[in-house]
């Protein structure tokens, strides 16, 4: 293939400078030094980054190269933007450690999590509990009725909208905190405190230690707000099931255990080299609410954004719905298997409009300038979703291949991959099978983004929601109503 044989050229170009960059990385002060822009004394390219960083980086690399360094304060980054490289860089260890922002240090009792923590054994503990005990197979498939309940409200809200102007991301985020909450513990308490919790712009002061006192941009002190809402909000919900575990509330005896009453369970254990208690359990859910809501639902509203600027595309996966579901059944999440061209379509929406553009920071890994690097997409600016009906063997969520990987890849790939796609295309197949989507009227649509660690649509998309003819007797035969 066209693409393989471009990977593996560029791979043998780049291997040496790889090579070069691990060694400064690892501290070896007497590696050539020539490879990326230079910078002042002591703030280094600091003064120079643009808003934008993805853009940015990508302008760099079209003069440095796919592999450059730039030196932010007295940190030595590493910027990274062809798959040959990526290929590299995962298989080695050093590069499964994280640089946290100082906005995510704020927001994780100080690198007690798993999406901020260095890479150690406290890390892997941590991570293989978490795949473990929430996200093996059965444990997805048993929590499924819970979804399905979560999904249902959002339909009948909807349903008592007809003809509103509705603000799709502000739905299908409330959604998945829901969804999320009740995987956690059984319930939806202050899901609209959440909000925010995702923005991790970049911070001046991440780059140059020496300024994080001084709080730059005021980013830890807005993170320092919000976590106290979401503190509350955890004190109460541990505090409460702690005190049912040990006998003082009230036991509800006859349903599955929840995720937080297992991790209570497992207080005292030792993981990496502490022992497990509250604060790593509180760290813990904070990261998968965070990691599982603003991520989904950013994916969802820029699918919607780019449906109701094609109608073409959108009357096919409605056609799509029509002729898997039908027209007197509703979506179950066990047919989404089957919905190809909508899978295809949250694809390329994800190539186009990635949620996490440099993935988590560590080395950066600009998966941005990658999907928009015409050697490696052909028309990379199009929206084209049959490029992954034909590729479904390389072009998967997996890491398979190094040019597509919306959940990261290696040690520290998504681990919330199986119940994050589940979620994204049972929200959409709901929404598209049951109501139509129409932008209000005289609007246009913007498809421009906004950076951040989560990079979102820069203008809030609403849509005026119409029932579709076979609503009712798709909700009757369900006892929907
Ligand atoms: C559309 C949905 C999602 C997307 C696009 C997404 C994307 C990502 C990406 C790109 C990473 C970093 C991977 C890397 O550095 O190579 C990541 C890490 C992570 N995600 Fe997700 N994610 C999604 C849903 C979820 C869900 C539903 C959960 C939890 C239930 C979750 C929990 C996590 C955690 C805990 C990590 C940190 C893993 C580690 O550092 O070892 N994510 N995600």
């Amino acid at each position: 293939m066209a693409a393989t044989t471009r990977l593996n050229t560029q791979r043998k170009n780049n291997h040496n400078t790889m090579f070069q960059l691990r060694n400064q990385k690892r501290g070896c002060v007497h590696a050539p030094n020539k490879i990326g822009p230079y910078g002042l004394p002591i703030l280094g390219y600091l003064p120079f980054l643009q808003p934008n960083l993805h853009h940015h980086f990508t302008k760099l690399a079209h003069k440095y190269g796919p592999i450059y360094k730039l030196r932010l304060g007295t940190k030595l980054c590493v910027v990274i933007s062809s798959p040959s490289l990526i290929k590299e860089v995962v298989q080695d260890a050093i590069f499964a450690n994280r640089d946290p922002p100082v906005a995510a240090l704020v927001t994780t009792g100080g690198g007690l999590d798993i999406v901020w923590s260095p890479y150690r054994p406290y890390w892997r503990d941590m991570r293989k509990l978490f795949v473990r005990e929430m996200l093996s197979n059965n444990n997805i498939q048993a929590s499924y009725l819970l979804r399905k309940e979560d999904i249902r409200r959002v339909v009948r809200n909807l349903r008592g909208k007809i003809g509103e102007p509705v603000d799709i991301g502000e739905v299908v985020f409330l959604t998945e905190a829901n969804v999320i909450m009740n995987l956690l513990w059984g319930g939806t308490n202050g899901g609209e405190k959440w909000d925010r919790l995702g923005e991790g712009k970049p911070n001046v002061s991440d780059f140059f230690p020496g300024l994080g006192k001084f709080d730059v941009q005021g980013i830890e002190k807005e993170m320092r707000e919000v976590l106290s809402g979401v503190e509350e909000i955890l004190d109460v919900v541990v505090g409460e099931r702690m005190k049912t575990m040990e006998g003082g509330g009230e036991w509800r005896g006859d349903r599955r255990r929840d995720f937080l009453e297992i991790l209570l369970e497992l207080r005292g254990q030792e993981v990496g080299e502490r022992s497990f208690d509250v604060p790593q359990i509180k760290a813990m859910l904070l990261d998968i609410v965070v990691g599982g809501t603003d991520t989904t639902s950013t994916i969802v509203e820029w699918v919607m954004a780019e449906l109701l600027d094609k109608p073409r595309v959108m009357e096919k996966v409605q056609q799509e719905l029509i002729d898997v579901v039908g027209v007197n059944n509703i979506v179950e999440e066990s047919i989404i298997s089957k919905l190809h061209y909508l899978d295809a379509i949250v694809k390329e929406t994800f190539r186009l409009h990635l949620p996490l553009p440099l993935l988590v920071p560590r080395v950066f890994l600009n998966m941005w300038s990658i999907y928009m690097d015409p050697q490696v997409w052909e028309n990379p600016l199009e929206f084209q979703p049959d490029r992954f009906l034909n590729d479904t063997e390389n072009l998967d969520y997996t890491g398979n291949s190094f040019q597509y990987l919306p959940f990261g890849l290696g040690r520290r790939v998504c681990p919330g991959l199986p119940l994050g796609e589940r979620m994204v295309m049972y929200l959409l197949a709901t929404l598209i099978h049951l109501f139509e989507w129409r932008l209000r009227e005289g609007e246009r649509i913007g498809l421009s983004e906004k950076f951040g660690i989560i990079m979102r649509k820069s203008k809030t998309l609403y849509a005026v929601t119409y029932q579709n003819y076979h609503i009712s007797t798709c909700m009757n035969n369900h006892n929907m109503i």
